[in-house]
């Protein structure tokens, strides 16, 4: 099986990259190669690669800059993954797609779930939303992952970049009121190939029973201020993290204050996630 992969320089497609391995032949593209804000690029490269599956883990995730960028978050995250659903109608091909927690408005201190109300508070959430919409519109066979908080030992993120401050600064500033579950980029890309083995091996029927949105986050939840906190002891470094509230931090977009998620579904249907934990520090180590 041809397998087309975007976003092979982010977090989580380089680790796409490796777990894909056992799927297919994955012909990995940059922004070099397709430019996800250049419409008649993506539908070329697609129309050139002919792929019986897209991953698209690429997107426009700088959550602040994206309030003064709406025009291009939109096209990125919404506008490219409806022309890639597009083309993979015209393919027959399945799309696998990821989003986020941020399409919530987190006000209910529970764990939502995958058919309850979306309601983004920022431009970045409901770009994302969009473009979960344009897949589902489109009537192909998909999987959209809304995951949470990725971390892992390379790219932007907000666990590099605590280890960098941890050693610039004697004390760290952290929100400790918004609650959410970090989720390492690996576990993403290992459950992404867990479950496309069991799609391959049941064919369209599969597809036809499972296509949908599936929340894929880490067991647990936590504080940024504890994420923070657990970083910096697994690193063996000394700072000290104080707790801040949201308004002490203010920030151009709004985040939502309880972004915790069920994996529930996912669970149920295809294999266990690791609680948040257990896989930072399986991650550190
Ligand atoms: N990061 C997070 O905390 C979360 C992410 N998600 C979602 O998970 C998915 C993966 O995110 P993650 O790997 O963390 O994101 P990263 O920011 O680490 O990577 C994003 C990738 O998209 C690429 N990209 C950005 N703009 C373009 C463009 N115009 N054309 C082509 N490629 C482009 C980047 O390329 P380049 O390296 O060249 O910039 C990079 O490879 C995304 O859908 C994201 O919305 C969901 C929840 C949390
Ligand atoms: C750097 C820093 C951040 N913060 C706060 C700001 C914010 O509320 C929180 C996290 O900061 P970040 O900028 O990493 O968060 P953010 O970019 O909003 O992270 C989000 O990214 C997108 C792509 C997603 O999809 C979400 O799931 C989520 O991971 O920590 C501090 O309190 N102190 C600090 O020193
Ligand atoms: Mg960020």
């Amino acid at each position: 099986m041809k397998v087309l992969l975007t976003g092979s320089t982010g977090q989580v497609g380089y680790e796409l990259a490796r777990s894909l391995q056992g799927v297919g032949d994955v012909v990995a593209v940059d922004r070099n190669v397709m430019d996800l804000s250049n419409l008649d690029q993506v539908r070329e490269v697609i129309r050139s690669v002919k792929p019986q599956l897209i991953v698209n883990p690429a997107a426009y995730t700088a959550v602040d800059k994206a309030e003064s960028e709406p025009e291009l978050a939109y096209r990125i995250n919404a506008e490219a993954p409806g022309v890639m659903a597009e083309e993979a109608k015209k393919l027959g091909a399945a799309l696998v797609h990821y989003s986020t927690d941020y399409v919530f408005d987190g006000s209910q201190p529970s764990a939502r779930g995958e058919d309850d109300a979306v309601a983004p508070l920022n431009v970045y959430g409901a770009s994302k939303l969009a473009g979960e919409q344009a897949i589902a519109a489109a009537g192909i066979p998909h999987l959209i992952f809304r995951t949470s908080w990725v971390y892992g030992m390379r790219g932007k993120n907000f666990l590099l970049t605590m280890l960098r401050l941890a050693k610039e600064r004697d004390e760290l500033r952290v929100v400790a009121d918004q609650h959410g579950a970090p989720t390492w980029s690996r576990t993403i890309a290992d459950t992404t190939a867990q479950v496309l083995s069991q799609a391959h091996a049941g064919g369209t029927a599969w597809w036809d029973q499972n296509s949908g949105i599936y929340h894929l986050s880490a067991q647990g939840q936590t504080t940024w201020h504890e994420f923070t906190q657990a970083i910096i002891e697994e690193a063996g470094l000394s700072c000290n993290v104080l707790p801040i509230t949201t308004a002490d931090y203010p920030t151009p977009a709004k985040r939502p204050q309880y972004s915790v998620m069920s994996s529930e579904r996912l669970m149920a249907r295809f294999c266990h996630l690791p609680d948040w934990k257990t896989a930072l520090q399986l991650c550190m180590r």
